[in-house]
């Protein structure tokens, strides 16, 4: 274990590692957004350069395309790859049956349409992320610029009838100025304390005119990876009903380091 990271930078070195083991020659990848998923990517390149592995990798970002690019690995759009073998990527939140909070980040919306586009999601994380409830972390809603504040106060409206505990909605900005999507969408986040419903929820706010996406994962992680900072890995698998504990090796020496900023 590289002895000069932050233990949380270690936890997510460990899961991306043990995550970047799944994957094969020749498959087609989906890449995540955010700082666990740059590990992953990280990793990835890395088997690149030094095992010759072939595949090809879709960004959910184009800071994950720049990065992927930056490490060797070859990047292609959703529509050229057509179907992907796995996608590998970070949470905000995972539940017991690992539904998802993601978008803290900003990249929900290429998140969840490349991860429905694979065979296999897998996230990674430290083991902050979990919680009984999703809701704690506020839920980012991706909406179009045009008529923003009334699709808010239509958001808000809605949420007066769902079973959350909070209901403050607000908008995320970059400084002064709203924060601003790859797809040129503003998000407003939603600090809901607590979703009784994430099922239901996600669908309602999708029916809203202006909402794009929200960052509700229902149905969608098959994997969660739960990085420790001592290099210890737990494997949680939904559909094998299956929980596995592994003990992470890698060299002190790694170079995937050699390109951090
Ligand atoms: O939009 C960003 C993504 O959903 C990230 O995967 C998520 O926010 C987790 O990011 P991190 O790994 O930096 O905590």
């Amino acid at each position: 274990m590289p002895a000069d990271l932050s233990p949380i930078d270690k936890a997510k070195f460990a899961a991306a590692h043990r995550a970047v083991a799944l994957i094969e020659d020749g498959m087609r990848v989906g890449l995540g957004t955010g700082s666990t998923a740059a590990w992953m990517v990280r990793c990835l390149g890395e088997r690149v350069r030094e095992e010759g592995l072939k595949l090809q990798g879709v960004p959910t970002s184009t800071r994950t395309a720049d990065l992927a690019r930056q490490v060797g690995i070859e990047v292609v759009s959703l529509d050229e790859a057509k179907w992907l073998d796995i996608t590998i990527d970070g949470a905000d939140e995972f539940d017991p049956e690992l539904n998802l909070i993601k978008g803290g980040g900003g990249a929900l919306l290429q998140e969840k349409i490349v991860a429905t586009a694979s065979d296999q999601m897998v996230v990674i994380t430290d083991a902050s992320k979990e919680v009984n409830h999703l809701g704690g972390f506020p839920l980012p809603v991706e909406v179009i610029p045009f008529g923003w504040q009334t699709s808010r106060a239509l958001i808000e409206e809605l949420l007066e009838s769902m079973d959350v505990l909070g209901r403050q909605t607000t908008l995320r900005l970059n400084g002064s100025q709203p924060y601003v999507t790859d797809e040129g969408n503003y998000i407003v986040d939603l600090h809901l304390n607590r979703i009784g419903n994430a099922r239901q929820l996600a669908l309602v706010l999708n029916q809203i005119p202006g909402v794009v996406e929200n960052g509700l994962f229902i149905d969608i992680c098959d994997k969660v990876i739960i990085g420790g900072a001592d290099g210890k890995v737990q494997v949680r698998d939904i559909n094998e009903g299956s929980v596995s504990e592994e003990q992470v090796t890698f060299a002190e020496d790694d170079n995937i380091f050699a390109d951090l900023d």
